[in-house]
């Protein structure tokens, strides 16, 4: 076994978790609503969604700190309790203030005695970038400081799944590309790592699969290039010299979206290849033409709208029915 070796024979690609048919209900506040999901071993996820969206009720529920109004989780072919129990899954959550009057050391010394699989303590220093301020109190740290110091008291045993709420929030840049750094080692390890996550940069970088959430419910789930291309991959732009009936360029292969702006035509395309064939093949001469990437942040915001729209539909076909 490697130092950062998994404890288990877990195979790469096996499930490890399981959402069924998930609901929580806070009062009248629906914070997840029917999500369901697999989590298999060695993939790095990405948790994506807005303010509120309920990301941190499905960790919760991953973690059994809270338990689901309906539906199932499971982890391990288990309960999620018995899979924290055991020391399968090791965790770095929004909250929960740090132990005070001991140092870094100490409280990661402390982790990794607590783990039933403890690693050894100056290796958990340097995985998480604390071995410089190994001697400084837990309440003297700033902000990103105090999130490393949660990310190493999250990987102080060998556990097989490591679920982070929000880990790089208060981190500056530099912080960020090295906690991302630490994060990958911990991963090429072979273990699972779920994250959320409202750095979307972070999930386009780092993230194997992204799921991306929207008032609870479940709306995306593939890698950040299949989300990129549901949503739309590309932005084509060009000039033309004389505009041709707008229903001519509404039947544009792969067209997404279309807008046009004086002489100035713009369009977002699921295959810029096609649509720009069929610009040339209607005889049209574009000029200027350009095409780029939409970033995974346009693809979010794109797909939570486009889901936002059509739950608004659905809602005023409700209410006429
Ligand atoms: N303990 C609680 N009691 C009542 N409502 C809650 C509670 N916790 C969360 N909610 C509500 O449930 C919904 C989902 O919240 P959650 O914290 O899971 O979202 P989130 O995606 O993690 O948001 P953020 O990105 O802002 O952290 C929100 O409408 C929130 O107000």
């Amino acid at each position: 076994m490697t130092a950062n070796g998994k404890t288990t024979g877990v195979s790469v690609g096996a499930e490890i978790g399981r959402f069924e048919d998930v609901r929580k209900d806070y009062g009248s506040v629906t914070a997840v609503d029917g999500v369901s999901f697999t989590l298999r071993a060695g993939e790095t996820v990405a948790f994506l969604g807005p303010n509120g969206a309920g990301k941190s009720t499905s960790l919760d529920m991953l973690l059994g700190l809270r338990e689901p109004s309906s539906g199932r989780v499971s982890l391990f072919d288990g309960s999620p309790r018995d899979a924290i129990a055991s020391g399968r899954v090791g965790a770095m959550l929004q909250s929960g203030g740090l132990m005070e009057d001991v140092t870094v050391r100490e409280l990661i010394r402390l982790s990794c005695d607590l783990h039933p699989h403890r690693r050894p303590v100056d290796e958990v220093l340097a995985d998480a970038g604390l071995t410089e301020i190994a001697d400084r109190r837990s309440d003297k740290l700033s902000g990103g400081q105090a999130q490393r110091l949660r990310f190493g008291m999250a990987i102080a045993g060998r556990s097989d799944l490591i679920v982070l709420d929000e880990p790089t929030v208060g981190m500056d840049v530099s912080a960020r590309q090295a906690f991302w750094k630490s994060m990958r080692t911990i991963a090429d390890s072979g273990r699972t790592v779920l994250f959320a996550t409202h750095y979307l940069e972070e999930a386009d970088n780092v993230a194997d699969r992204v799921l991306v959430v929207n008032r609870g419910r479940l709306i995306a789930d593939g890698t950040a290039a299949e989300i990129k291309d549901r949503a739309g991959a590309r932005h084509v732009s060009f000039d033309l010299e004389e505009l041709p009936a707008r229903s001519l360029l509404e039947q544009l292969p792969a067209l997404v979206s279309l807008e046009v702006h004086g002489r100035t035509v713009r369009m977002r395309t699921s295959d810029a290849d096609a649509t720009v064939a069929a610009v040339y093949g209607a005889g049209l001469y574009p000029r200027g033409l350009e095409v780029t990437s939409v970033g995974l942040e346009q693809a979010f915001l794109t797909l939570t709208a486009d889901d936002e729209n059509h739950t608004q539909r659905n809602d005023e076909q409700g209410a006429l029915r």
